[in-house]
């Protein structure tokens, strides 16, 4: 530990980098990389992908006729036959207007792609995230790969889908220049490799350590958005400068952007080293080819014409073959990206909420919890140890207990968003893993301890408890705003149920935490399911509103299964079952008056609260 209290070493620690991945791998991994982007582009824009497919070709075919066309000018020209050489003049000319008309056409095409690619992604990512259970929530490693998906392989889907665009581009411009080559002179296609051989090299080095450097540093720049977003977070602003954390902020930030810099600057000196020597490698190669243009030519094996045509050819092809190496390795490097977008989307499509295929009771009478344990991802200890309880239809059940003795958890695992590590959850003694998962979230309230203020109208924060209810009339609408005590909040509200309820746009409008915590409540109660499970839901609200709460909540419970997380033992008090938990077991368990009667933990916890109150 430092003086601060921070761990020596820190949790944003560098990564270890993937796999290394060699030359061969690489090219072998080139048709997947192509195929994985193209099939995303076959699903976003196929019409316009087809079209700048066909102008390419016709682009590398107007390429061909032009260098070809260019012998047969110069010959005329280098023979002073200037009329003889019009017509393949214009031949040169005019394939070379085609083709910068089709460039044109393309790039028009083209602009159309990326976007719907985009767009397709990140609806595909956005669905991903949504799908995923829980449990993949507490999961660094899912959080990393959540990341790279989202910031890292959506930017550069966009752009592989560019560079396999160039890619075939520049693959058919090759192999005009390398038709166009071959029929001026066979042996000139050797002096093309030498040219383009050494910037291939330097061009896929370099794209090896920009992807080391990127999964060495996913943590790193998780921790730097993290604390970015808590520094210019409206929510945290206040408490930052209450307790004049600033500084503390501050330190933290400059040691893991440091960090950050240290890698970036250590990977761009490494890639500039790297391209200088590709760069002398590739001018040692041009020195050749005029050398050995120049013997072709001294040997007589080619006439000045086509020596003259060649070095064009040359250029072109070494040109081409130069963006095709690139835009190859560009994609290889995108592919990486796009790989791990694809995992994502893979992972989520198995990280889904287990569940059976039995459709679930409309209204469960009895939901046992039998030996239930449970341990985090990643947790050192498990939060519940062997928890049993009961709960029936009609009644309420209280989980009390010091914090951190697994009431939240039990109650997340009762609401069949955690599935239990040993033991079960049963429903009229049937298993929730046998039943439908969508049958199960369907028949559960749960209103956690820190609700979601969602950034909508007040309407919306209430009729999100299930959106798809049809509510002619607003009559449950209204009905879930007067038990909450959520009506008064609206009616001071200056839209009124329209009211935007976000600071962060025009027009918002900032509630307090207890007009929230209403809101909340009125969105369970929306919900109207035969389970409702309160994670401490009176604890911000004043003590009008936490008597007239349990007042609505005592006539909720006829006919549902209530299940009551409270630390104000003057609530649970009413309960009909009190289950009070220690470090994740149940402890006790009894009414309010047997509890007291035993006198054990939940006696001296009621005896603590109650001396609170008692006069001094
Ligand atoms: N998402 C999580 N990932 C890992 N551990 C967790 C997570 N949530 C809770 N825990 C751990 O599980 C244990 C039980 O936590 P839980 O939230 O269930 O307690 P609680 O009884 O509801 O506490 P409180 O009264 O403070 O709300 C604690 O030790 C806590 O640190």
């Amino acid at each position: 530990m430092t003086a601060d209290g921070e761990l020596v070493r820190p949790y944003w620690r560098l990564d270890e980098p993937e796999t290394d991945l060699g030359l061969r791998r690489m090219i072998g991994r080139l048709p997947a990389t192509a195929g994985a982007v193209l099939a995303v582009v076959a699903r976003a824009s196929p019409r316009h992908a087809a079209l700048v497919l066909a102008l390419e070709v016709v682009s590398a075919a107007a390429t061909a006729c032009g260098l070809l066309a260019t012998a047969g000018a110069l010959e005329r020209l280098l023979s002073a036959d200037l009329v003889t050489a019009l017509p393949a003049m214009g031949l040169v000319a005019g394939a070379y207007a085609l083709r910068g008309a089709v460039g044109a056409a393309t790039a028009a095409a083209h602009a159309r792609v990326p976007p719907a690619v985009r767009r397709v992604a990140e609806g595909e990512l956005f669905a991903a995230a949504l799908r995923v259970e829980l449990a993949a929530f507490d999961d660094p490693d899912f959080f990393d790969r959540m990341q790279r998906a989202r910031d890292r392989a959506l930017f550069h889907l966009g752009r592989a889908v560019d560079n396999a665009v160039e890619l075939v581009s520049a693959a058919l411009a090759v192999g005009a220049a390398l038709v166009a080559v071959a029929v001026l002179h066979p042996a000139l296609l050797a002096v093309l490799l030498v040219v383009v051989l050494p910037s291939g090299w330097s061009v896929q080095r370099s794209t090896r350590l920009a992807y080391r450097f990127m999964t060495r540093t996913v943590t790193l720049n998780r921790r730097v958005r993290m604390l970015t977003d808590l520094a210019m977070g409206r929510e945290p602003a206040a408490e930052i400068r209450a307790c004049q954390a600033e500084g503390f902020l501050l330190r933290e930030y400059g040691a893991v952007a440091d960090a950050l810099r240290d890698q970036e600057v250590g990977v761009a000196v490494a890639q500039v080293r790297v391209r200088a020597a590709g760069r002398a490698l590739s001018g040692l190669g041009t020195g050749l080819t005029f050398a050995a243009l120049g013997g072709l030519l001294q040997a007589g094996w080619i006439p000045l014409a086509v020596a003259g045509a060649a070095v064009m050819a040359v250029r072109t092809g070494s040109a081409s073959l130069s963006r095709l190496v690139l835009a190859a390795n560009q994609l290889l490097e995108q592919g990486l990206y796009v790989r791990d977008y694809q995992r994502f989307v893979a992972e989520s499509r198995t990280r889904t909420a287990a569940g059976g295929t039995r459709p679930a009771p409309a209204r469960p009478e009895l939901v046992e919890v039998r030996d239930v344990c449970f341990r985090y991802p990643g947790g050192d200890r498990p939060a519940l140890r062997g928890v049993s309880l009961t709960a029936r239809a009609g009644r309420t059940v209280a989980l009390v207990g010091e914090n951190g003795s697994g009431k939240s958890t039990l109650a997340k695992i009762l609401a069949g968003l955690y599935a239990p590590g040993r033991g079960s959850v049963r429903w009229d003694g049937v298993d929730l893993a046998e039943l439908d998962p969508r049958d199960v979230a369907d028949r559960i309230t749960l209103v956690p301890q820190a609700p979601v203020r969602w950034p909508h109208t007040a309407r919306v924060n209430v009729r999100a408890g299930r959106h798809d209810r049809p509510d002619p009339g607003d009559l449950a609408l209204e009905a879930a705003a007067r038990l909450s005590g959520a009506d008064a909040v609206v009616a001071g509200l200056p839209s009124g149920w329209e009211t935007l309820l976000s600071k962060a746009f025009h027009g918002g409008h900032e509630l307090s935490g207890g007009q929230w915590q209403r809101l909340a409540i009125a969105r369970g109660l929306f919900r109207d399911t035969p389970l409702i499970v309160w994670d401490e839901p009176a604890a911000p609200l004043d003590p009008r509103a936490e008597f007239a709460l349990y007042e609505s909540l005592r006539g909720l419970a006829a006919g549902r299964v209530v299940v009551l997380i409270t630390h104000r033992l003057a609530s649970a008090r009413n309960a009909d079952h009190i289950y009070l938990l220690h470090e994740g077991v149940v402890a006790e368990h009894g009414s309010h008056d047997e509890l007291i009667a035993a006198g054990g933990r939940y006696a001296e916890l009621y005896g603590l609260q109650a001396r609170m109150y008692a006069p001094a």
